[in-house]
């Protein structure tokens, strides 16, 4: 007896095309810029290969180059020359990432979708995503929430696209709509960082942001890797007060998530790939363990097949050049 379904018959050049599921283009990607007050010049950063920090000279060059692979969205971080502990350099219509978006936006108009990410981590002293309670060592859930709003304001005023929080406050949606409608801007959208984990695999993005914590850990906001319902119920949380895209952060240790999230609300999914996803498969390529490009393709089409409908990936640029190629 032979087969007599054969799936070997299928997987052959041409009709492989033909019957290939999920797609990766160049309009799913977004990439990650951190622009940096401090910087004179561009460089990059140490524990991610070919990821810059720029001074606000080079930013809408680097824009232009996005641009022209192809890539139509990038989110926008900045690292501010003065931080505090309110975190203040966020929200001034002068600081870096507003300057930034201005300038990406006068130059590259609607050729770029500028996203901002919203957070005080960068910003504060201490490093946390809010106002810090010092006898508790706490973040103060809703006296950071009107500062969130302040700065998604700020970011709107600039130009900005959409704006998108990642700081997991309670409520953070909510006070930022209703900050953005008061002050007419109730068209920019809101892509909320609904599902964000409380993950080691931020660890080289510190080093980009100049965002590490100088006490305690995030653990207090962030989502324990063992759950996946009370994802469920972020998103749930956000859709109502108002988010128009939901993240789950990071990818690919949570492709679950980005499933389950994708099937209970069929909402736009964004995924984040995030610093340490892409340092590691940088550092195994290094040594000539991985290919490199195979591996990108291979990881960032799981985050889709999952049901991400756009990733926020450093390696956009390289996976751009290669869908180009
Ligand atoms: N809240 C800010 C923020 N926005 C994106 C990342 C991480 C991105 C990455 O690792 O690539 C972080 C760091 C954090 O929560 O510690």
């Amino acid at each position: 007896m032979y087969p007599n379904t054969r799936m070997r018959r299928l997987r052959n050049g041409k009709i492989g095309n033909l019957i290939r599921e999920t797609s990766l283009g160049l309009d799913d990607l977004i990439y990650p810029m951190f622009v940096d007050e401090t910087a004179e010049s561009t460089v990059e950063v140490p524990s991610m290969e070919g990821v810059l920090r720029l001074p606000l000279s080079e930013v809408v060059n680097e824009a232009r180059n996005v641009a022209d692979l192809g890539i139509s969205s990038l989110i926008l971080f900045g690292i501010p020359s003065n931080k505090d502990e309110k975190g203040s350099s966020a929200c001034g219509d002068e600081d870096i990432v507003q300057q930034a978006t201005r300038a990406i936006k006068e130059e590259l108009g609607d050729d770029m979708v500028v996203i901002t990410d919203v957070c005080m981590c960068e910003y504060t002293s201490h490093g946390h995503c809010g106002i810090i309670d010092n006898e508790t060592h706490d973040v103060i859930n809703d006296e950071t929430l009107p500062l969130l709003g302040e700065i998604a304001a700020s970011h709107a005023r600039a130009g900005a696209d959409m704006v998108a929080p990642s700081g997991m406050m309670d409520g953070m949606v909510g006070a930022i709509r209703q900050s953005l409608d008061q002050e007419n801007f109730s068209d920019v959208p809101i892509m909320s960082y609904a599902a964000k984990y409380c993950s080691a695999f931020y660890g080289p993005f510190r080093d980009a942001a100049d965002s590490c914590y100088c006490f305690g850990d995030r653990s207090t906001y962030q989502m324990d890797p063992a759950n996946s319902d009370e994802a469920l119920r972020e998103v749930e949380l956000d859709i109502m007060e108002g988010a128009d895209i939901v993240m789950v952060k990071p990818a690919l240790p949570y492709l679950d998530i980005i499933y389950r999230i994708k099937q209970e609300f069929g909402m736009p999914t964004a995924a984040y790939n995030v610093s340490g996803e892409y340092s590691m498969l940088k550092a195994a390529a290094q040594q000539g363990w991985l290919d490199e490009k195979k591996v990108m393709y291979e990881s960032l089409m799981s985050i889709k097949r999952a049901g991400a409908d756009m990733i926020i990936t450093y390696f956009a640029k390289e996976m751009a050049q290669l869908l180009n190629e």
